[in-house]
């Protein structure tokens, strides 16, 4: 840990200060700003994570949960994280949002980042750490505290200056076959006013070998959202073949990253939103949770 810190400071730029500083003011702010209202029901995991690791979080009693979300291009990272930090009032972070974003702009990196990001490679850490880091002091300075991280990190490297600046609670790996994950990227729609995502993908994938099949129904979008919808420019077949290698190439060995640091729950998806969700709110812990909030609601 000190190795990676030190070599991070050493080849540190001026962006990598600022998510440090970011990172590090967001501990110390967020024990006095937090609102957290049920934090033991949030950050304890349940027991059939813990037969697997045993990553009991490390002391995050005066924050609010700081999480991750791994997994393939597809796999349904936005839509478990989104919901989660509807759940936990904590903010869904998403680091391919922020990218298109700035693709969008008319910021100096737009064209650059339109190229890299239409030929499915990654964003350079430096950019994506400013990036994150300016989403970050946006958040913090509108009392935001704790998160939930979707597609950061997503190189060891990114790991270890995160690993540098804050403390990660928890890392779920979401798992997919991989025949499901090109039909979900490539029947991915998006609504282009409100953001929300749907699926006109129906996956049905028999069982073999002893594994057993996948159905996934279709996520149609409302009414209000159904002539508004988009396909990003990076699912087309070639480009998520292409984002799938690298993911194997550079993100896949985080698994082990996190892994040996007893902080990865591993979550096989079951099937689609319907049967996932619930048996993701147990393996996490947080059943109870839900049934407060709709009770409430
Ligand atoms: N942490 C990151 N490091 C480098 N590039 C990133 C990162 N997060 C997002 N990107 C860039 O944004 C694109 C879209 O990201 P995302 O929406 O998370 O896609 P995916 O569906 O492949 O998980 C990626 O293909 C990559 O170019």
């Amino acid at each position: 840990m000190a190795a990676a810190l030190l070599r991070v400071s050493r080849s540190s730029s001026a962006q990598l200060t600022a998510v440090s500083r970011a990172f590090t003011s967001r501990n110390f702010s967020a024990s006095s700003t937090s609102f957290n209202p049920e934090p033991d029901i949030a950050r304890s995991p349940s027991s059939s994570f813990l037969s697997r690791n045993s990553p009991l979080p490390q002391d995050p009693k005066d924050r609010n949960v700081q999480w991750v979300f791994l997994g393939c291009p597809g796999v349904g990272k936005g839509t478990y994280a989104s919901r989660l930090s509807n759940l936990l009032g904590v903010p869904h972070i998403a680091t391919g949002d922020l990218v298109r974003e700035e693709l969008n702009s008319t910021g100096p990196l737009a064209a650059q980042l339109k190229e890299i990001v239409n030929q499915g490679k990654l964003v350079s850490d430096e950019i994506i750490i400013n990036l994150l880091s300016k989403r970050l002091e946006a958040g913090e300075a509108k009392g935001e505290s704790g998160f939930i991280l979707d597609g950061f990190p997503r190189t060891i490297r990114q790991a270890e200056i995160l690993e540098g600046v804050t403390e990660i609670d928890l890392v779920v790996n979401l798992q997919l076959r991989e025949e499901a994950l090109l039909a979900k990227c490539l029947g991915r729609r998006i609504c282009s006013q409100c953001g929300g995502n749907y699926n006109i993908a129906c996956i049905d994938i028999k069982g073999d070998n002893g594994e057993p099949g996948i159905y996934m129904a279709p996520l149609p979008a409302p009414p209000q959202c159904a002539d508004k919808l988009i396909q990003r420019a990076d699912d087309t077949e070639e480009v998520v073949k292409a984002r799938l290698q690298i993911y194997n190439e550079m993100s896949r060995p985080l698994e082990e990253f996190y892994r040996s640091r007893g902080k990865l729950l591993e979550f096989s998806l079951p099937g689609g939103i319907p049967e996932s969700w619930p048996k993701l709110l147990e393996a996490l812990n947080l059943e109870d949770h839900e049934v407060k909030r709709s009770a409430a609601a």
